[in-house]
């Protein structure tokens, strides 16, 4: 018999049951009617059996993103419970990583939230699976290619080289700028937006509201964020819809991802491309914020934590520092950072790959069984939800020693496969990973070629969204070298 006891949820008014069984700790949510009774022995069952772990499920149901599964030590490889109606299971390990995120012969498909499934449209590349997948991710791949962002990088230089301009002898908040520099950026390359002016303004307006309505409540009810999030995101089709029309008419051209969009894949246009390799408007809307979205406020997270980290760590930042003035003194024509130069920051890219495993930007990786199948021996039913608990695996001692220390030389030698997983892995791993990387490269850069930078404030608290995020934005200020 499985004991039960309960717990006050007061974000939605009501008591949580929660059953432990012997195979495993199994959390149900019920509405029931609050009586004196319930609430004596939900009392008296929370002095007997209450633990760390129980207290950090109930943090996650008052904040579905808090990372409830950082200390897994003492649980287990597996944790399962009854949430909203289905089975969700938090796993952890490199075997559940390999059979999870490699997805063989359509074993799970990804675990969008309903507040994404709504806002991104049906037509995402999140909301596809299996051949349609395969499909909408070679369209993407080829801009997002090495070879294809190589015409961005004289925008991506002259935005970070701007952006930077403006931090001298400021207070500025880092997260608050790398938002506005990604944003900037992502604009530009998908549609050509200017980094300035009533168009930007009104992307990033909408871009902002379409944004915070992930973390809402699915009402649409007027006033809500939900609601908000949707008109803000039919907003931002109307804008990509214009910007299409005027394309299509032959107004202006560009080389952008939208451009190549239009040209090879629209369906109904006069190409050799096969019918199938072709996008309906809707479908081109629906993945162009999908790229927005995945790849704004994970770039943002990244490099504010690479600055934090940086300015935690001055061994690091003065062997970073070295490399990028070596790169500056080997320059022979001109002063300026070039493409191939970029390509060969081994040191960095080592720090970019520390700052991902550190930081864990998005705590765990979602999955629905499409069928039954086992992992470590453990049975998962067709239909049950499966987290990968990546915090734990980018904390995993015997993989990476003194996992709180911030060590890039981590990353000298080739790790054990699914155990370093910061784009993810296999077929739904991160398409912008390059894109990211180049932002981040260019950025990096500038920074500690010309600038010195010191905390203002230490507090090391994440924001309880999403993505994980200093809660602070951490603050510096900032003078010249
Ligand atoms: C440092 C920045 C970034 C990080 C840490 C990151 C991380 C990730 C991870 C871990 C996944 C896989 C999640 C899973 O398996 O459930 C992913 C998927 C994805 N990322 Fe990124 N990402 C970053 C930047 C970008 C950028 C710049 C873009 C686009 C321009 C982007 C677009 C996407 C898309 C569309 C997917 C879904 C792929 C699919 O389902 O096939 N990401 N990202």
């Amino acid at each position: 018999m499985g004991k039960q006891w309960f717990l006050f949820d007061v974000y939605n008014g009501r008591i949580i049951s929660i059953g432990a069984s012997s195979t495993a700790t199994t959390l149900r949510l019920s509405s029931v009617t609050i009586n004196s009774k319930v609430i004596e022995n939900g009392a008296r069952h929370l002095v007997d059996h209450v633990t760390p772990f129980h207290i950090s499920i109930l943090c996650f149901l008052l904040n579905p993103y808090r990372d409830f599964t950082k200390s897994n030590g003492g649980y287990g490889k597996v944790f399962k419970s009854f949430v909203l109606g289905r089975y969700t299971v938090f796993m952890t390990g490199r075997e559940a990583s390999k059979i999870l995120l490699s997805g063989k012969d359509g074993m799970v498909s990804l675990n969008l939230f309903y507040t994404g499934q709504q806002v991104l449209g049906p037509n995402s590349l999140l909301q596809t699976n299996g051949e349609a997948h395969k499909r909408l991710r070679r369209l993407i791949a080829e801009p997002l290619s090495i070879d294809g962002l190589k015409k961005y990088f004289h925008f991506i230089n002259t935005q970070a080289i701007e952006t930077l301009d403006q931090w001298t002898g400021k207070r500025v908040l880092v997260l608050e700028e790398a938002s506005s520099f990604t944003l900037k950026v992502i604009g530009n390359m998908i549609m050509s937006l200017e980094p300035s002016g009533e168009e930007q303004e009104r992307f990033r307006a909408n871009f902002k509201i379409i944004s915070s309505s992930f973390a809402s409540m699915p009402f649409k009810i007027p006033g809500t964020a939900f609601h908000r999030g949707i008109k803000a995101r039919d907003s931002m089709y109307a804008m990509i819809d214009s910007i299409i029309a005027t394309r299509r008419n032959g107004e202006v051209i560009q080389q952008d991802f939208l451009e190549s969009l239009i040209i090879k894949h629209s369906k109904g246009t006069n190409t050799i491309d096969n019918e199938d390799n072709k996008l309906t408007d809707q479908q081109m809307k629906d993945n162009i914020l999908t790229l927005l979205v995945a790849g704004h406020d994970t770039t943002t997270a990244a490099l504010t934590w690479l600055v934090k980290f940086l300015g935690e760590n001055p061994a690091v930042l003065e062997q970073l520092r070295e490399e990028h003035l070596q790169i500056q003194a080997n320059r022979k024509d001109g002063t300026n950072l070039t493409w191939s130069e970029v390509n060969n920051m081994p040191y960095t890219n080592k720090v970019i790959s520390e700052t991902l495993r550190r930081a864990t930007i998005l705590p765990w990786y979602s999955r629905k069984a499409a069928q039954d199948f086992e992992i470590d021996g453990y049975n998962i039913k067709k239909g049950w939800s499966i987290n990968l608990d990546v915090v734990s695996i980018h904390h995993d001692p015997e993989t990476f020693p003194d996992p709180e220390k911030f060590d890039p030389s981590r990353f000298d030698a080739p790790l054990k496969t699914f155990s370093y997983l910061g784009f993810g892995s296999g077929p739904r791993m991160c398409p912008g990973m390059n894109l990211a990387k180049l932002e981040i490269c260019i950025f990096i850069h500038h920074l500690v070629c010309k600038y010195k930078w010191r905390a203002l404030e230490k507090d090391d608290s994440v924001q309880p969204t999403l993505v994980r995020m200093p809660k602070n934005k951490y603050p510096i200020m900032v003078e010249p070298l």
